[in-house]
């Protein structure tokens, strides 16, 4: 890694930032050699809370922080830029739709997306988490054609980890033996968690598959699908905001696999620009399992699709082909 590194993070005074931003500084995500300016972006009527937050990051007096800059210019903002992190957009309240949140967030990761071509470091790694964070993430692509496909994703590591917390509560197990879930397809309530292929360390040296851990096919394919499927709407209802510590969390972990890698035979879910595998059309972002090696990710191939999971891929497929008209249609792209 260069000597220094541009970290953009856009709703940098919103709540996922105010634990994203000290997980960055800490070292969790680049590592702890690895010097970090951050670049902050938000709205004009939110740079008095951005202030703030810079006083707290001063205090912290983390040794990796080498500069930071408050702005809401985005051509600013994204220059030169190594990663960003593209969080700021408006989040859902109880009530509200997807399909509104489309309408008001595509303009954003238009514009966004034009700024990174525009700008950014041809090499920038772009990570979406604003919703509907697959679609918002195409439009950024699709706006950045000088900027390589693959260097375009969106967060569906938080899905991951509800389904790997979920299976280590069930099976009474520390969530570190679990392994190798999948979220396919889109952040939403579509997606299809499935640990058919995943397992857990039982022992020293000894592991075995979740569906035998588990022992509970109905539940595997009912409760457990639709309590992730269904989480962040159920942290909304209950704490009236998004899911914020836990997006943080993810989205740490999402950059440093990224950046860094993953273990050895180790399944980590990213939304990525779909090549046909599993026959998801190419021209979406759709999560798959993928691999990281020298910061570059590989679909997982040739995992075996049943007919109950190529239903549930369809369905998650289906929407993101709407979200992906419905959002075009508003842009005129
Ligand atoms: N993909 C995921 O797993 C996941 C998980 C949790 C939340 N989210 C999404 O992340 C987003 C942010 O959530 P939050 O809780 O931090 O929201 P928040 O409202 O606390 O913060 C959003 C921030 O973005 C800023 N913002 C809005 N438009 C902007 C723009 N054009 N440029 C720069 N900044 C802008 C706002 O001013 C605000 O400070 C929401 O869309 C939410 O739904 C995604
Ligand atoms: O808006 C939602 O229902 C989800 C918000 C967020 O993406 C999450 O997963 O916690």
């Amino acid at each position: 890694m260069s000597d220094e590194i541009n970290v953009v993070i856009t709703g940098a005074a919103g709540q996922i930032a105010y634990s994203l931003i000290f997980n960055i500084i800490k070292g969790d995500m680049f590592g702890l050699d690895q010097k970090i300016r951050l670049v902050l972006l938000d709205l004009p009527a939110f740079m008095e809370n951005l202030k703030g937050v810079i006083m707290e990051i001063e205090d912290c007096a983390y040794p990796l922080v080498t500069g930071i800059i408050a702005t809401t210019d985005v051509n600013e903002a994204f220059t030169n830029a190594h990663y960003a992190i593209l969080v700021g957009a408006m989040p859902r309240k109880e009530g509200m739709e997807r399909s509104d949140l489309l309408k008001a967030n595509a303009a954003i990761f238009k514009v966004q997306g034009k700024a990174i071509n525009d700008h950014a470091n041809k090499n920038i790694k772009v990570l979406v988490v604003g919703n509907p964070a697959n679609t918002n993430c195409l439009i950024a692509m699709l706006s950045a054609g000088n900027i390589p496909k693959e260097n375009f994703s969106c967060l569906t590591r938080l899905d991951h980890n509800r389904a790997k917390s979920q299976i280590a509560l069930k099976a009474g197990v520390n969530v570190k033996d679990v392994h190798n879930v999948i979220i396919w397809g889109n952040h939403s309530t579509t997606q299809y968690p499935d640990v058919r292929c995943g397992y857990v360390n039982v022992s020293a040296g000894v592991k075995s598959t979740i569906p035998n851990i588990i022992k509970n096919e109905a539940w595997l394919q009912g409760e457990f699908i639709s309590t992730v499927q269904k989480r962040g709407g159920a942290v909304i209802a209950a704490r009236k905001f998004s899911s914020a510590a836990s997006a943080a969390k993810a989205i740490t972990d999402h950059m440093r696999d990224w950046v860094l890698g993953t273990p050895e035979g180790e399944y980590v879910s990213m939304g990525v620009h779909s090549d046909g595998s599993y026959g998801i059309p190419a021209g979406l972002i759709f999560s798959f399992p993928v691999t990281i090696k020298s910061g570059k990710y590989t679909i997982v191939q040739g995992l075996p699709i049943d007919t109950f999971s190529r239903e549930k891929l369809d369905i998650t497929l289906k929407e993101l082909q709407e979200e992906k008209d419905l959002a075009l249609s508003f842009l005129e792209m």
